[in-house]
């Protein structure tokens, strides 16, 4: 049975004070409201991960992530936090792919293979984020964009390592926009992305990979999407900001 998994990218957000305030409300929420089977992965700025970790009950079901790293263990790289600084302090997850970072930070699928590398051989889970742009979805092969973005820097793995590997399907004309993905836009891909899976690592691997779906998924919207049976959960941004509306698309995930 694969994991179901919420992970709350709160991307460049809240200061030192407001982080604190939303971890411990967010931590004690889902402490007292969660019971089902679904893993919480927080996902602050890398300033706020070693607070984060303070919040956390060790076994419990919150993990966290950084939102990224670099493709090196260490080095020249001004401003940069490797793969093994995030697993010294006990980083469980890395948010890797996310679209911003290719748009903004021009991360390319071939460096994004070295950064799923060297995550994994610091045993921190990547989380790997793959979608297309509107005009794709309109004009063009989306299916084939979103699939040869997990070929090249996902499929050079070995099967036990991309075992390993979480998923995140983030069409972009979805993020921040309030146009969430229709549950069964969200399904139609995350099943051929499976189907892609099953055809590199069998179909046994392929059912036990978790495909999180990203895009304004929110309280409203959450019960739906995650009920698709190709949807194991979500990766959300702007509702994992408020503790009330994140917690409400965990259990929604339950
Ligand atoms: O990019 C996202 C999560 O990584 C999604 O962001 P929103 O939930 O704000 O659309």
């Amino acid at each position: 049975m694969r994991k179901k998994i919420v992970a709350g990218n709160w991307k460049m957000n809240k200061t030192a004070e407001e982080a604190t305030a939303l971890l411990s409300e967010v931590v004690n929420m889902i402490k007292d409201e969660v019971t089902g089977d679904v893993e919480v992965v927080l996902c602050p700025p890398a300033l706020y991960l070693t607070t984060a970790r303070q919040y956390l009950t060790p076994g419990g079901k919150i993990s966290i992530g950084a939102q990224n790293c670099h493709e090196k263990a260490s080095g020249a790289y001004t401003g940069e936090i490797s793969a093994p600084m995030l697993q010294s302090i006990g980083v469980e997850y890395v948010i890797l792919g996310h679209s911003e970072r290719r748009q903004y930070f021009e991360e390319t699928n071939a460096q994004l293979a070295e950064k799923v590398n060297i995550a994994l051989e610091n045993n921190v889970i990547p989380i790997f984020c793959c979608g297309e742009s509107r005009d794709l979805r309109e004009n063009g092969d989306y299916i084939g964009f979103v699939k040869d973005q997990i070929t090249d820097s996902l499929f050079h793995l070995s099967a036990e390592s991309f075992g390993k590997v979480v998923i995140a399907y983030e069409p972009i004309w979805a993020i921040g926009t309030g146009l969430t993905a229709s549950s069964a836009q969200a399904q139609d891909m995350h099943f051929e992305l499976r189907q892609h899976i099953a055809s590199q690592y069998g179909d046994m691997i392929a059912q036990d990979t978790t495909i999180l779906y990203g895009g304004s998924a929110n309280a409203q919207n959450a019960a739906e999407l995650f009920a698709q049976p190709d949807v194991d959960g979500g990766l959300i941004g702007g509702a994992s900001l408020k503790s009330r509306d994140f917690t409400t698309v965990v259990k929604a995930a339950q």
